[in-house]
């Protein structure tokens, strides 16, 4: 199943966002969309999503959800979006609960995705007793348990430190490894990008526009590997140079706003 973003155009009141955006998230693919602060990378993604009509343009799906999928579409947020009432297995289970699945399916289900994301000791336990690393994880087995075809991430790492997102980096690369998913990951961290992504968008200030689209030429597999470490720095220091200027004069407009 593709995404296509086809010539989005968002503006807030007299704000514009962003223009003409144009891009496709193929079948398996990994697309990061970086850019300085206050482009409209969130926008884009709560429109890319279905939570935000943009003011032109149309984001399209194509093709056909994989089996058994309940929602070809999920989210994954940078502050997890958790049940706090709710055990592990509960919030996992809860975008399943008006399905139409019945109990055996969607608790064959719930297992899976706690199996996929090294949950399954954690069932019974409360988002307040988990670390943020395991936090996160549950907000993945969550998203998993739609089975979706595309996966929207808003940041997911941000609010972790940096050895338990080195970890989540390795669960993302497993999980994307058989092809089955792809994925629009929003980031400001250029390692983050690199690491996961087939391809970069680069969008410029606000208003958004497509700067340019960076095509990482490694597999996530090869990018694993100290040996690809310089190729994988030189390609940060690459998108670091198409966005700094931006990111400074954004800092500013922020600072005196
Ligand atoms: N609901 C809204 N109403 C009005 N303005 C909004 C709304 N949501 C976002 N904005 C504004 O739109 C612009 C883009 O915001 P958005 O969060 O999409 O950017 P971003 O690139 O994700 O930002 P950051 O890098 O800081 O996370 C910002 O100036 C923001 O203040």
């Amino acid at each position: 199943m593709d995404l296509i973003a086809n010539h989005i155009s968002h503006r807030f009141g007299a704000l514009d966002v962003l223009d003409d955006v144009s891009f496709t998230v193929g079948a398996g693919e990994v697309v990061a969309i970086v850019g300085p602060s206050g482009c409209g990378k969130s926008t884009l993604l709560s429109i890319l999503g279905g939570l935000l009509r943009p003011s032109a343009g149309v984001a399209e799906l194509r093709g056909a959800p994989p089996p058994g999928s309940l929602n070809p579409l999920t989210f994954v947020f940078q502050d997890f979006a958790l049940l706090p009432w709710a055990t592990v297995e509960e919030n996992v289970e809860f975008p399943l609960l008006h399905s139409g699945l019945g109990t055996a399916e969607r608790l064959g289900v719930v297992d899976d995705a706690l199996k996929r994301t090294g949950l399954s000791d954690f069932r019974a336990t409360y988002p307040k007793q988990l670390s943020g690393g395991m936090r996160q994880r549950v907000g993945i087995a969550r998203a998993l348990a739609v089975r979706p075809a595309i996966l929207l991430m808003d940041e997911p790492l941000s609010a972790l430190d940096s050895q338990t997102r080195e970890l989540l980096m390795e669960d993302f690369v497993r999980l994307l490894a058989d092809g089955a998913m792809s994925a629009v990951y929003v980031t400001h961290n250029l390692e983050e990008a690199v690491r996961l992504a087939d391809r970069i968008v680069v969008l410029s200030r606000r208003p958004g526009r497509v700067r340019e689209v960076v095509t990482i030429p490694m597999t996530r597999g090869e990018r694993g590997d100290v040996n690809a470490r310089g190729q994988l720095l030189a390609l940060q220091n690459q998108l670091w140079s198409l966005i700094r200027t931006e990111a400074i004069d954004a800092e500013r407009e922020v600072q005196h706003a």
